[in-house]
């Protein structure tokens, strides 16, 4: 496969790895990274290790003005932001620059750029959708893939497509672990059967790095706890969000989720979204996972059997992981796409054999 060049929005605990697995994948250069308050850009491709350690321990969550208008300041919410050092985020690496305007930036460099991976938190639902619509006006024809999580969100993409398609835009949803991963897992092991009965995913994440070192990830989470919204946990102070975690003693449970894997499973023609259900466990305590990620797929062959298959990931593998690894492999996956003249906006399920 030809050199693919990429940009990855916001360097937090999910869009730093996604920079670091790039440096084990073939073919990925990283030409543009950048987080709320900085970005860096080289069209020869990023020096990778510099920029990770400069944000190590220093991620600028972007947390300091609550979110009001349509820009650049939309994923703002909470108040803190993790710094060792004089300079927050990516801009303490010395390849990057200061700015107000670090989406824009990147937008502007868009014709050396193959691919942007989304690794923005989504305090608002339509922050991405948003984001999609400024690469289009801006006369973008690429790749965007996001790692986003609720199922909400699928059908605002999906009323961009026309634009998308236009744009010569191929946007890749939903591909990160669940959904992403472990959606795709699903729509394979849903090729033994004739008919879907129902999809049950059921996760594990240990974090031993934290709240801090993954404040999109756990701050959104939260937002599925019985009683919280994505609203509520946007506006909960760290110190609350510190507080619920001890009111659990680092271990959340999530039952119900709204995650987008039943809206990409039904658009695949794989089942009805109603049947599939997300759950999971996250400790935020323990780099060990409390409980094997697991995806059951039940159903009934060509012959009249039931049966469910079930895939496992490994204990070993940590969520940057099974994040990362399938996100690039996606983004890969939808470069070749884009080259070949299909546009528009599919999920995970729909780059695996058809059902
Ligand atoms: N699908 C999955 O399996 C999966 C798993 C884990 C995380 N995620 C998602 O990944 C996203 C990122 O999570 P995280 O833990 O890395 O978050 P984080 O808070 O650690 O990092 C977010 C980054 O985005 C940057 N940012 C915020 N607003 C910005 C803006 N307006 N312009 C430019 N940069 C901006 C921040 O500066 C920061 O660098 C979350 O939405 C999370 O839900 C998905």
């Amino acid at each position: 496969m030809h050199e693919i060049t990429f940009a990855v929005l916001g360097t937090g605990g999910i869009g730093r790895r996604a920079l670091e697995v790039s440096q084990h994948k073939a073919a990925l250069t990283p030409v543009a990274a950048c987080d709320r308050h900085g970005v860096a850009l080289d069209a020869d491709g990023l020096a990778v290790e510099e920029l990770l350690a400069a944000t190590e321990g220093n991620i600028d969550s972007g947390l300091d003005d609550v979110a009001t208008d349509g820009g650049d300041t939309a994923t703002s919410g909470g108040s803190g932001v993790k710094q060792h050092g004089t300079q927050r985020g990516v801009v303490a690496s010395e390849q990057a620059v200061a700015t107000d305007e670090p989406i824009q930036a990147i937008i502007d460099a868009g014709a050396e750029i193959d691919a942007v991976l989304l690794a923005l938190p989504n305090y608002e639902h339509d922050f991405i959708p948003r984001t999609a619509d400024r690469f289009i006006e801006a006369g973008y024809s690429g790749v965007l893939i996001d790692v986003l999580k609720r199922s909400r969100v699928i059908g605002m993409l999906e009323d961009r497509r026309d634009a998308l398609e236009d744009a010569g835009i191929t946007f890749i949803c939903g591909a990160g672990a669940t959904p992403g991963f472990l959606t795709g897992a699903a729509a394979l092991a849903a090729h033994s059967f004739v008919e879907v009965e129902s999809v049950d995913i059921w996760w594990g994440v240990g974090l031993k790095s934290g709240y801090e070192d993954n404040r999109g990830t756990v701050r959104e989470d939260i937002a599925h706890l019985p009683g919280y919204d994505i609203e509520t946990a946007r506006d909960l102070a760290d110190a609350d969000i510190e507080a619920i975690i001890d009111d659990h003693d680092g271990v959340l449970e999530f039952e119900d989720m709204e995650h987008a894997d039943d809206v990409l499973l039904e658009r695949a023609g794989i089942c009805d979204a109603a049947d599939v259900t997300v759950g999971g466990i996250l400790d935020v305590r323990s780099d060990e996972k409390p409980t094997t990620t697991t995806v059951s797929v039940t159903g009934r062959t060509f012959d009249g059997e039931r049966a469910t298959n079930t895939f496992e990931l490994g204990d070993e593998t940590s969520m940057e992981a099974n994040v990362n690894g399938p996100a690039l492999g996606y983004l890969k996956a939808g470069v070749r796409r884009n080259r070949n003249g299909e546009y528009g906006v599919f999920g995970p399920a729909e780059l695996l054999p058809r059902f």
